[in-house]
């Protein structure tokens, strides 16, 4: 693990989310940068969640997003996933009845001309087009370990191999910016071991990664920056080192030894 120092590729600031009178997100900024992952940790109900739900655009939220420089709306999903921004669900979420390559193939972008014309004009392209799509698919199920499974249907995965099925998925599209939601939840120490590896393999590829865990050893191992939220609020922010040594961290994690 190293802390990067490359481009900022996800700049979210001020960003505030309210449920009637719930402020569920409350002024939270959070950068990541290039090739760069940043954790976010904190108790139940403390905005976590949400918060990747307000950069997906997914919840109504008011404050600032940019991907790479350029300013992206807040509250259109369409709007965030075409700055590349690419999200990841608390439980996997595959297509049951595909085909596990299937399931990678519809998470690729489509590049293919479209018209009447593309369709035949076009045809040695696109066949091109679509033989590489399927390559690429069949390479992200490599690197996810998953490469034998390709043609079996994702109903009979282990749920271990339905999360790495999904980050294949998240790979596959492409991301500037993936952002994952309590990837190791329900996975034994080996297979959260390999996600690990897994992860800061993407991240080294150069993309930025926002994960949410709960897991603390696999967060400290992961991220070069954590930012910890309370009811909604950053209460500390900065590399792993420097947020365990906070106190109000140190209460809500770590119990109360260190007063002994
Ligand atoms: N759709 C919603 N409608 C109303 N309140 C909501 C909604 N979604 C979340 N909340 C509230 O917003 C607050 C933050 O919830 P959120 O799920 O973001 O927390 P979290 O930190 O992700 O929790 P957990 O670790 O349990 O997943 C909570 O008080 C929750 O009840």
């Amino acid at each position: 693990m190293s802390e990067t120092s490359g481009r900022t590729v996800l700049d979210a600031a001020d960003i505030c989310v309210s449920f009637g009178g719930v402020r569920a997100v409350d002024h939270v900024s959070v950068s990541v940068a290039e090739g760069q992952v940043v954790g976010v940790i904190g108790p139940n109900g403390s905005g976590k969640t949400t918060l990747l739900n307000a950069l997906s655009g997914v919840v109504p939220a008011s404050g600032r997003l940019a991907v790479e420089g350029h300013r992206v709306r807040l509250g259109g999903p369409e709007r965030s996933r075409r700055a590349g921004l690419v999200r990841m669900f608390q439980q996997p979420q595959p297509y049951r009845f595909l085909t596990c390559q299937e399931n990678v193939l519809i998470a690729t972008p489509d590049r293919r001309a479209r018209g009447l014309g593309s369709a035949w004009l076009l045809r040695p392209r696109m066949l091109h087009i679509e033989r590489a799509r399927w390559a690429a698919s069949l390479a992200a199920l490599d690197r996810v370990g998953l490469a034998a499974k390709a043609q079996v249907p994702a109903a009979i995965l282990t749920y271990g191999e339905q999360r790495l099925l999904d980050v294949a998925r998240g790979i596959s599209a492409e991301p500037r910016v993936l952002m994952l939601d309590e990837p190791s939840a329900g996975l034994n120490d080996t297979e959260t071991a390999q996600l690990l590896v897994l992860l800061r393999s993407v991240a080294a590829d150069g993309v930025a990664l926002l994960v949410i865990d709960h897991k603390i050893d696999f967060i400290d191992a992961l991220c070069d920056r954590i930012t910890v939220l309370e009811t909604g609020q950053v209460v500390a922010e900065g590399p792993p080192a420097h947020v365990w040594q906070d106190r109000r961290v140190m209460d809500a994690y770590l119990g109360t030894a260190h007063d002994a």
